[in-house]
């Protein structure tokens, strides 16, 4: 069986999804889990692109010591001593340069000839090599690019000192039999090919990135690029989790491995979404809320006598309900311990203590206490948010104006009256977030907003998913609760506190 590696790029490419925006804590939480997931990299971020992005890297860098990390660079000076800068604390350092070498992106992005992009490779990749034993080199853009150009690129880039050769289908152009043709002929070209690894990073803009990257591991690749839930720019990237069940699936088709714990797939991928506060669709393959829900009466019948009738995957596998005990407002410690250790849901001590408390709070509302509602009351971060919800009150009917009245709470604790407002709107929650806004004191554009249960069942919790202009700046945000009302409040204030730790809004002084 060959080795494939997992190059998790949910903290760069991810974070590269409009809308997302992770803090420092929250990537490093993101990076500690898919440790666990076992990737083999992860690309922690770009650090040139802004502070937070450089103290995360080096956060990580710090903190994450079983997997490799690397720092995203241009091929520029600035950018590779930048990357070094954030990586210098970590046990096993990756500098991940990059040039576009398409004839497209050479003439109008970088209005550089072949010959100066191939001085760029030779520079970035030997100054990386400079700093770090381990250096990788993309072709952006490859997918697109002169087979021969690359090639010589490539040759340089491996004389330059490049440990890993990345070809990144950047646009989504590539379709499978074209793209493993294509991988293939690079291999052959290229002058040094097998002192290195050779990687892809696909996108999803024809809904082909896994299948372009299984196709290029038969075409013989050793690392693949990829991210959790498929998050990225514009339509995403690989997703992770799919790619690391296709090849455990079929590993009659692949003869390929990986390191990916698959019991720790449910649980990353919920954290994931929760934190980037983008929600997964609900026929998303491996981790939609559909992925295992079987509806029709043949297809039950048939499970009901054997699951391997409608299912090539069992649930277990992915650490997806794997809860055999019934959580109520009269289960105790050791029953919700015994269920988190069956999900995979590993927490300390003094978190345990506080997750209790809110499950049973939680349980006071609903029947039953499902696994979904335990990743929820797990996921939720311990980060200290600026501004947290004192109490929400909304009048509604469809005789008169929806109105809501919104206090809330400053970390710092402001006074109260001044974090009060009341506001109208087409209906409650227009009117919550009007009275929000003027707490804040800024006008959010709501761009976005989904509701869903995230159980099934009458006393299911609503989560909600908001998308919210604060000026230029897109966030994301998500809130869950027994009442829609207060998951959309919850969702609204999320997307604030993203804003504000950004530095994008401010609560204003009166
Ligand atoms: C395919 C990918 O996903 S690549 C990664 C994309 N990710 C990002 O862009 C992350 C966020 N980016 C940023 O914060 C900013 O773009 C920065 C900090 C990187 C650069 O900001 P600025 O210096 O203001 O430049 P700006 O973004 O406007 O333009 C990019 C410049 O980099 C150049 N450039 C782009 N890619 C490369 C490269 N791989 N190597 C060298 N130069 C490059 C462009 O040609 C352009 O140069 P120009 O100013 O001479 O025309
Ligand atoms: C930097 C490279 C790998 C990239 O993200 C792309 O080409 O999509």
């Amino acid at each position: 069986m060959r080795q494939i590696e997992f190059f998790d790029t949910t903290l760069r490419d991810g974070e590269q999804s409009p809308g997302v925006a992770l803090n420092v804590e929250e990537k490093l939480q993101i990076a500690r889990q898919l440790e666990k997931l076992g990737v083999d990299i992860i690309e922690a971020g770009f650090p040139i692109t802004s502070p937070g992005d450089f103290q995360a890297v080096s956060l990580i860098a710090e903190k994450v010591r079983d997997t490799k990390i690397a720092g995203l660079a241009r091929a520029e000076v600035q950018d590779i001593e930048r990357a070094w800068e954030a990586l210098k604390k970590a046990e096993s350092p990756r500098i991940h340069t990059f040039i576009a070498t398409s004839p497209i992106h050479m003439q109008y992005k970088l209005r550089k000839t072949k010959e100066q992009v191939l001085e760029h490779t030779k520079m970035a990749v030997e100054l990386a090599k400079s700093k770090v034993s381990d250096v990788e080199f993309s072709a952006e853009d490859a997918s697109r690019s002169e087979v021969d150009f690359l090639a010589q690129v490539f040759s340089l880039a491996i004389k330059s000192g490049a440990t890993v050769l990345n070809i990144p289908d950047t646009v989504g152009y590539a379709v499978p039999d074209e793209f493993a043709e294509f991988v293939k002929a690079i291999m052959t070209k290229t002058e040094g090919i097998e002192k290195v690894k050779v990687s892809v990073h696909c996108h999803n803009d024809l809904g082909l990135a896994v299948a372009n990257s299984l196709a290029a591991v038969k075409a013989g690749i050793q690392q693949i690029e990829c991210a959790v839930n498929g998050l990225g720019e514009r339509a995403g990237n690989a997703a992770l989790e799919e790619l690391a069940m296709a090849l455990y699936t079929r590993k009659d088709q692949y003869m390929a491995q990986s390191r990916i714990v698959t019991r720790e797939i449910t649980k990353t991928s919920r954290l994931v979404s929760r934190l980037s506060g983008m929600s997964v669709q609900h026929n998303k393959s491996i981790v939609g809320k559909n992925a295992f829900a079987h509806e029709a009466g043949i297809h039950q019948d048939g499970v009901l006598k054997e699951r391997s009738t409608y299912e090539i995957i069992s649930p277990e596998m992915i650490g997806l309900d794997m809860n055999t005990i019934v959580l109520g407002k009269h289960s105790g410690r050791h029953a919700l311990r015994k269920s988190l250790d069956d999900l995979g849901i590993d927490i300390g001590e003094e978190r345990f203590q506080k997750l209790f408390e809110d499950f049973k709070v939680l349980a006071e509302k609903k029947k039953v206490v499902t696994s979904s509602d335990l990743f929820s009351l797990a996921d939720v971060h311990e980060l200290e948010e600026e501004l947290t919800i004192d109490y929400w009150q909304v009048v509604t009917g469809n005789n008169l104006k929806p109105t809501a009245t919104i206090g809330l709470q400053h970390k710092n604790g402001e006074e109260k009256e001044e974090l009060i407002k009341a506001a109208y709107g087409d209906g409650p929650v227009a009117a919550a977030y009007k009275a929000i806004d003027k707490i804040v004191g800024i006008d959010g554009e709501l761009l976005h907003y989904n509701l869903q249960a995230i159980d099934s069942g009458e006393d299911s919790q609503g989560e909600v998913n908001v998308t919210v202009k604060f000026r230029e700046h897109i966030v994301a945000g998500r809130g869950i609760s027994t009442d829609i009302i207060e998951a959309s409040v919850k969702a609204y204030l999320q997307a604030v506190n993203r804003a504000l730790g950004k530095g994008w809004v401010m609560v204003k002084k009166r």
